[in-house]
């Protein structure tokens, strides 16, 4: 470690604190993750989740471990340096961002979630704190509770980071986090939550939560999750909804009245209660809210110095004039997603020796293709599917990142058999928010953005400052 210097805290998570630092000999500014639990073993530490996943990902829109350092039984991750993450940009945000900007960010890490997912791994705890963004890229982080899944598992097991995409996406369009938790202290949570099984800090609450904005599931949107709510004697709560709390449906455009048409239909389409009915990452690259995307692949990119990054993607207009355009693509028609190809493995570590992961090989070539729609008039559709003192390495499996509890509020409702067995009045959950569904929907209307073209509703309703922040999450620096 004494190659690095520290410079500045940048975050404090679960796990681990993670530092600005400079690398002494190169100059190289890199973000270290000093890891709060003790390792006592090199084994230990390669078979973190964190590590396993990591190794195996060469993606520009995943965060880049450089390396792995094991001192005084102390565990530091060296990655890429990133300048802040997605929360540390909304979080005393006024005005809205542009949607070419939400536009370009999702691009981005649905790109990353789509060759992460093909390579067989799931991410299980997106939230904008894990995406971190410098300029105009934006790269996964935070692998944590990565997991990797068979084969067979891996559609149905990848859509679990599609709600999570589905929430942020919203979250990014209103500045406001669209199912609501708050944060407390467990054991406070436990005891409220004995007194009423509607507490706001209860995964039933959650759930409720979740009811009260995309409405209960029926049988036509999702069979399979009423079929083991009955199996273990759990009423979804829309009863309760109408009898004791008079909360009327929230339609998702309201709660985003800026957002154009797509965007809706995008979140809408995640956010489905039916893991089957949330398109995959390859698939939600295709639809038509990402139409004006292209992309510049990497060997077509005038700098070598720029070449491990994606160029910006994105509209190349502003929002305002693409928001009542629309150029819907039919799946069928469209281009598959080319990916990029998996890093060849790092050869085996020694024990005791430094080794750099060898991640800066990245083959750009392969994704050549801009993702473009291009046939019109046409819906999208939503796919149909059923030790040494001092240690450096180069990767392999978990232990540490193993905590379910972290933050099941974006993970969403799709591990449903999990969820529905745990809707308990004991149950617990940690959470980041801590506004109400019942605060978004007082959101007043402001008044109208000069120059915006868009659908009556959005004459009346479109807001271009949020009165408040809705926030209440704690980043370091
Ligand atoms: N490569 C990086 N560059 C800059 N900042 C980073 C980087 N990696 C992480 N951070 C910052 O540190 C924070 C915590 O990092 P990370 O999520 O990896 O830790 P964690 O202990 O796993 O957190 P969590 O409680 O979410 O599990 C991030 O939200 C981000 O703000």
């Amino acid at each position: 470690m004494d190659r690095y210097k520290l410079i500045k805290e940048v975050g404090d998570g679960t796990f681990g604190s993670v530092w600005r630092a400079i690398n002494k000999q190169t100059g190289e500014v890199v973000a270290i993750k000093k890891m709060k639990k003790k390792y006592y073993s090199w084994d230990e530490c390669i078979n973190l989740r964190e590590v396993k996943s990591l190794r195996r990902m060469n993606h520009p829109n995943i965060v880049k471990l450089k390396e792995v350092i094991r001192e005084n039984d102390i565990l530091y991750f060296v990655f890429e340096y990133m300048e802040c993450n997605l929360y540390q940009l909304m979080k005393d945000r006024q005005k809205l961002f542009a949607e070419a900007d939400i536009r370009n960010w999702c691009f981005q890490v649905f790109q990353g979630l789509s060759y992460m997912h093909q390579r067989g791994y799931f991410h299980r705890d997106l939230k904008p704190e894990n995406l971190l963004v410098s300029k105009d890229i934006i790269k996964i982080a935070d692998f944590g509770l990565a997991r990797e899944c068979y084969r067979t598992d891996r559609q149905v097991f990848v859509l679990i980071d599609m709600w999570a995409m589905g929430a942020i996406m919203a979250e990014l369009l209103s500045l406001r986090p669209i199912f609501p938790g708050a944060r407390v202290a467990k054991s406070n949570a436990n005891e409220q939550v004995k007194m009423f099984p509607y507490h706001p800090f209860s995964e039933a609450d959650e759930i409720y939560k979740i009811c009260s904005v995309i409405g209960s599931p029926t049988k036509e949107t999702w069979l399979e999750g009423l079929n083991l709510a009955n199996a273990i004697n759990y009423q979804f709560p829309e009863g309760l909804t109408v009898v004791l709390l008079q909360l009327p449906d929230v339609p998702l455009a309201s709660l985003m009245p800026s957002a154009s048409d797509d965007a809706i239909n995008l979140i809408e389409r995640l956010c489905s209660w039916d893991p089957c009915n949330r398109p995959t990452a390859a698939e939600a690259l295709q639809h038509p809210f990402f139409q004006s995307c292209f992309y510049v692949p990497p060997s077509l990119r005038p700098k070598p110095s720029v070449a491990r990054t994606p160029p910006p993607v994105g509209p190349r207009g502003s929002f305002e004039h693409q928001s009542v355009k629309r150029h819907p693509v039919s799946l069928a028609n469209a281009k598959p997603f080319k990916s990029y190809v998996a890093p060849k493995s790092n050869a085996a570590f020694g024990s005791g020796v430094q080794r750099k992961l060898d991640m800066a090989n990245q083959d750009g070539t392969r994704n050549t293709k801009p993702v473009r729609s291009s046939v019109k008039d046409s819906k999208y559709r939503p796919p149909g599917r059923k030790s040494p003192r001092k240690q450096m390495y180069s990767i392999e499996d978990n232990s540490a990142g193993s905590s379910l509890n972290k933050n099941r509020v974006a993970r969403g409702v799709s591990e449903t058999a999990d969820k529905l067995a745990n809707v308990s009045i004991g149950g617990t959950v940690s959470r980041r928010h801590s506004v109400s569904v019942m605060q978004q929907q007082q959101l007043k209307p402001l008044p109208m953005k000069a120059g915006c073209v868009g659908e009556t509703r959005d004459m009346f309703l479109r807001p271009t400052q949020p009165t408040t922040n809705a926030y209440s999450r704690k980043v370091a620096g």
